[in-house]
């Protein structure tokens, strides 16, 4: 093969141009990065050889090596790992095709502000990284089993150069051709104490030894060795109290790229029917891609330290998709392929304890530091919901705990036991309102009647909130009800009599009302629920209220598929249902119009849209002249 001149991807090119010119922050991660490949690189290795031998050609001795030349400013990392072949050269290194540097990439172009360059650090750019100190890289590798070796070099501008070389062992090494740069020096990378202070901060849990060649002074002799550099234990099989908060959260940051450290760590070890070690984590803020299809759930998963898989998906349930983490466990038999695996009642098993690990894990937190719980809630807070409902409320018991909502009784998010505990003793039902903003809930009139009972209103503000509230169902033998549904029930048999005689007194003028809604309520009635308002909406009896009707409509091809029973209520102590009376009396066919405006203001309310907003303005409008008359 001769020599060949390749492009990089544009994504690459832009990538690596921000690099190289925009970023002088955070360099030292690239020996991170590239150590984390080399290691990631045997454990392919490892993996693969489990089913074929031959791919280990006789050297089991797994290691990474570093050496560096201050004369010649080099540095050079090296592994006996996979290796890779031409095609996968070009495809590795030529293209941008993995989470961290992508997702650093759409970080970048959502961001304008240049200190969120700043980010780097925490995120890693994967191989590519290593140009933010070199000017000029060579890669020389070749991948295990195969006899042909490449060389691939670049300046990483534009292009890259790939030639076939010779290259006995198997594995990577990467040259870094240290970049001079006067205002921000490079030379101490190439330093013995400043790599061993790298690897012991970023490297160390890496399982094979990292060994950096010294210079060991013998008498007059000086000779160089090898110093393995990292202690090698992965930190997930030390003990709690041997890691420090700093370490888990740097772990956490370099091998799942986020950028932020996670909210919490659980770090559990379980002897029982499968024995197990688990590091989760709870990331701090939604992930970017996690309501796109490209998020992944799923942990990786380990088996007598070696990697077996990147996301294993039965580990974790989706509605605890968010959480990251590894889990390593002796009791799988390394033998079996992936597909069985991914079978194996083992694994089942497995799944399910972690997730009740999780969720006690969550149920503590609740109780022992509510902020810092209402900042996973507001992360995730949907997704437990959504779990609530989905697989048909399978999970619903065990996640109903977990639950947090805005509430009458104060400014503070509560707990559905916490509300529980606060009925007053003539109290049979948990009351809630659903909308779409807290400050317009608090504001509903249906809420009037069961604030001057003295009873606490759940506000649920978000879309999924009434679907989990109603897979519920009840809460500690209390069912859950709207106060917005019409048989509220709040009166007492005295205040039911009275108003059935004045509904009865002035049935001309109810019927005059609902003659002119016909086709938009299904019933008008009176009311004792409103105290200051005059006229609200509230549904019927189908089980379908107005809140799950917005959320249909959103549903492209079910926006007429449910419509909620519509049921105008109106305030017979209030003053303007007195005026309707006497407009009634005086001119009973005036209260067509009059009918259509209480109509949509109830709808405003509700947070509707109206059918006809020019004609609704047009009547009020007609209105005001004829009341300035
Ligand atoms: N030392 C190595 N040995 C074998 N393959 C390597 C080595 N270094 C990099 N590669 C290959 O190049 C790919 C790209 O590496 P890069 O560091 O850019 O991303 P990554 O490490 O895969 O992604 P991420 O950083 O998001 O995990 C790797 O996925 C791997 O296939």
């Amino acid at each position: 093969m001769s020599k060949e001149t390749l492009n990089f991807q544009t994504e690459t090119s832009e990538l690596l141009n921000l690099v190289i010119h925009s970023i002088y922050t955070h360099k030292e991660i690239f020996l991170r990065e590239l150590v984390s490949n080399a290691s990631d690189a045997i454990d392919k290795l490892k993996f693969l050889s489990i089913t074929d031998k031959g791919l280990l050609e006789g050297d089991q001795d797994f290691k990474i090596e570093i050496a560096a030349s201050k004369d010649k400013k080099v540095i050079k990392i090296s592994d006996n790992g996979i290796g890779m072949n031409h095609d996968e050269l070009v495809a590795n290194l030529g293209t941008i095709a993995k989470s961290g540097s992508k997702a650093f990439m759409k970080a970048m172009k959502e961001s304008k502000k240049q200190s969120d360059l700043e980010i780097i650090g925490q995120f890693g750019v994967g191989f590519y990284s290593a140009f933010m100190v070199a000017e000029k890289i060579t890669v020389a590798t070749r991948r295990a089993g195969e006899e042909k070796a490449y060389k691939w070099e670049s300046d990483g501008k534009n292009t890259f150069v790939i030639d076939e070389i010779k290259k006995e062992k198997r594995g990577t090494e990467i040259t870094l051709h240290i970049r001079e740069d006067k205002e921000n020096p490079n030379d101490e990378y190439l330093e013995e104490y400043k790599i061993r202070e790298l690897i012991k901060k970023y490297s160390d849990y890496v399982r094979y030894p990292i060994n950096l060649e010294v210079e060991k002074k013998d008498g007059d002799k000086t000779e160089k060795i090898m110093e393995t550099l990292n202690s090698m234990i992965p930190i997930w099989k030390k003990n709690k109290t041997d890691v420090t908060e700093e370490e888990y959260n740097e772990f956490y940051i370099s091998k799942f790229h986020d950028w932020e450290k996670p909210l919490m760590n659980i770090h559990i070890k379980v002897e029982g029917n499968i024995d197990y070690t688990a590091l989760l984590y709870i990331p701090s803020r939604t992930p970017m891609d996690f309501y796109t299809k490209d998020y992944e759930k799923g942990l990786q998963l380990y088996t007598k330290n070696v990697f077996i898989m990147d996301k294993c998906k039965q580990l974790v349930p989706d509605h605890f998709r968010f959480v990251k983490g590894l889990v390593d466990s002796a009791d799988f038999s390394l033998n079996i392929s992936r597909e069985i695996l991914q079978q194996d009642r083992q694994l089942q098993s497995l799944g399910k304890n972690i997730q009740k690990k999780i969720q006690r894990e969550l149920e503590n937190l609740l109780k022992n530091d509510r902020k810092k719980y209402e900042l996973f809630w507001d992360a995730f807070g949907t997704d437990i919901k959504a779990g609530i409902y989905s697989e048909y409320g399978l999970h619903k018991d065990n996640l109903k705990n977990l639950l947090i909502f805005h509430s009458t009784f104060s400014d503070d998010k509560t707990t559905l036991s916490e509300y529980v505990s606060r009925m007053t003793e003539d109290q049979k039902e948990i009351y809630y309102v659903s909308g779409e903003d807290l400050e317009s809930l608090k504001k509903m009139p249906q809420m009037e009647a069961v604030k001057e009972k003295g009873y606490e209103v759940l506000f649920l503000n978000e879309r999924v909130d009434e679907f989990a509230i109603r897979t519920l169902m009840e809460f500690d033998g209390k069912p859950f009800k709207s106060v917005t549904e019409s048989n509220l029930d709040l009166e007492d048999e005295m205040e039911k009599k009275i108003l059935e005689e004045s509904e009865g007194e002035n049935k001309n003028l109810l019927d005059g009302i609902q003659d002119a809604l016909k086709d938009k309520i299904s019933k008008v009635k009176l009311t004792n629920r409103l105290k200051s308002s005059a006229v609200c909406l509230v549904s019927g009896e189908n089980g379908i209220s107005f809140e799950m009707e917005k959320v249909m409509k959103d549903i492209p091809g079910q926006e007429d598929a449910v419509k909620a029973e519509r049921i105008l209520e109106i305030n017979p102590s209030h003053n303007l249902f007195k005026a309707l009376k006497s407009i009634y009396e005086k001119s009973p066919e005036e209260i067509v119009d009059y009918a259509d405006i209480l109509y949509n203001q109830a709808l405003l309310v509700e947070g509707f849209q109206l059918d006809d907003p020019v004609e609704f303005s047009n009547k009020i409008t007609n209105l005001l002249i004829k009341a300035s008359k």
